[in-house]
């Protein structure tokens, strides 16, 4: 399997390793490209085979001389297990990379949750941008996030463990239904790789390609802690879902009565606690804080073109207006 890794290759890189076919494989991937690494684990502690794969991940991380950092927690299989879990795992992962100075998150999603998130977006309502919003590379506030498995099948990666006889363990909570991704994966995604998966890979390459031919840049120009500054598409279409991907980040879904209030209003607080401001050339999105600016500071903001419901939140933050001149 020969996969182009060159873009960590200088970075400080920390995998998020669950001892599954995905994470072995790659942890044994990088290492036969001299990658460097680390490896974080959390154990929920709902399997009682959890235990082992802490242990599994132990010996890797002595016998390959890598850095181990581990979470404990006691979680129950409820329905919303998943989410929990994700929510935990990666406020751990963001506390471990602010604390050691990691750069980026390798986890390793592949091909398999690539086709399982198109489809559970397309059942839900989506465009082409949400579609195929499961990217190689993702920019988080301090660091990224990269998923380089993402054009191979599990099927692959199970494979290649298996031709270089290297243990990893199956998680059988993947099996069960109750949980809805397990769902779509079972009756469709893994169904439709194991038939057609050159068709699926080339889409998703076709569809990237036509994305990017669109030209549309969809990340903020700037984030500085709560903050973040868009260009304007000059398209509602596009505005909205820069905006509505924000807010979503953020624990806010917004209805189709405050998405079109938003365009309407252009200046506006979502929720009691967000503020957004869509100018002519940008789209500000920060907190709702409430604080007397002094003249001075106001003035400032007001010569430099920063929204008036935006200032009391980059006050607050000591966010250097140098930063926010475009
Ligand atoms: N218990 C865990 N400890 C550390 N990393 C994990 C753990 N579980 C999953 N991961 C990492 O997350 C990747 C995705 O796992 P999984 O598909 O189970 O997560 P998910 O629920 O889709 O979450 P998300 O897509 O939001 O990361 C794995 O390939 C692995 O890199």
């Amino acid at each position: 399997m020969n996969l182009d890794f060159s873009a960590v290759k200088e970075s400080k890189n920390l995998l998020a390793f669950s001892a599954g076919v995905d994470s072995t494989a790659l942890f044994f991937l990088l290492l036969k490209q001299n990658i460097p690494f680390d490896i974080a684990i959390v154990n929920y502690n709902v399997r009682v085979q959890s235990k082992d794969e802490v242990s599994y991940a132990k010996e890797l991380a002595l016998k390959y001389n890598k850095k181990i950092f581990i979470k404990e927690v006691k979680l129950e299989a409820t329905s919303n297990f998943e989410k929990t879990a994700r929510d935990i795992r990666y406020s751990f992962f963001d506390e471990i990379i602010t604390q050691n100075s990691y750069v980026t998150l390798i986890t390793a999603h592949q091909l398999n949750d690539k086709l399982e998130w198109f489809l559970m977006q397309f059942t839900k309502g989506a465009g082409l941008i949400e579609l195929i919003g499961f990217n190689e590379f993702e920019e988080k506030e301090n660091y990224k996030v990269y998923k380089p498995l993402l054009e191979i099948t599990k099927d692959e990666l199970e494979n290649f463990l298996k031709l270089e006889n290297i243990k990893y363990f199956i998680d059988k909570s993947n099996f069960d239904e109750k949980y809805k991704r397990n769902y779509f994966r079972h009756n469709f995604s893994d169904k439709l790789l194991n038939e057609f998966k050159n068709g699926i890979k080339n889409s998703f390459v076709y569809l990237q390609n036509d994305l990017n031919s669109l030209n549309i840049n969809l990340n903020p120009i700037k984030k500085i802690h709560e903050l973040e500054i868009f260009y304007n598409q000059n398209s509602d279409n596009l505005n909205i879902r820069i905006i509505d991907n924000s807010l979503k980040k953020r624990g806010i879904l917004l209805s189709f009565a405050q998405r079109e209030e938003i365009l309407k209003q252009k200046e506006i607080t979502i929720s009691h606690k967000i503020n957004i401001s869509i100018t002519e050339k940008f789209i500000w999105i920060a907190p709702k804080i409430e604080k007397s600016m002094d003249k001075k500071f106001k003035e400032l903001c007001r010569v430099n073109n920063i929204p008036k419901n935006i200032r009391s939140y980059i006050c607050t933050s000591n966010i250097n207006l140098n930063e926010l001149i475009f």
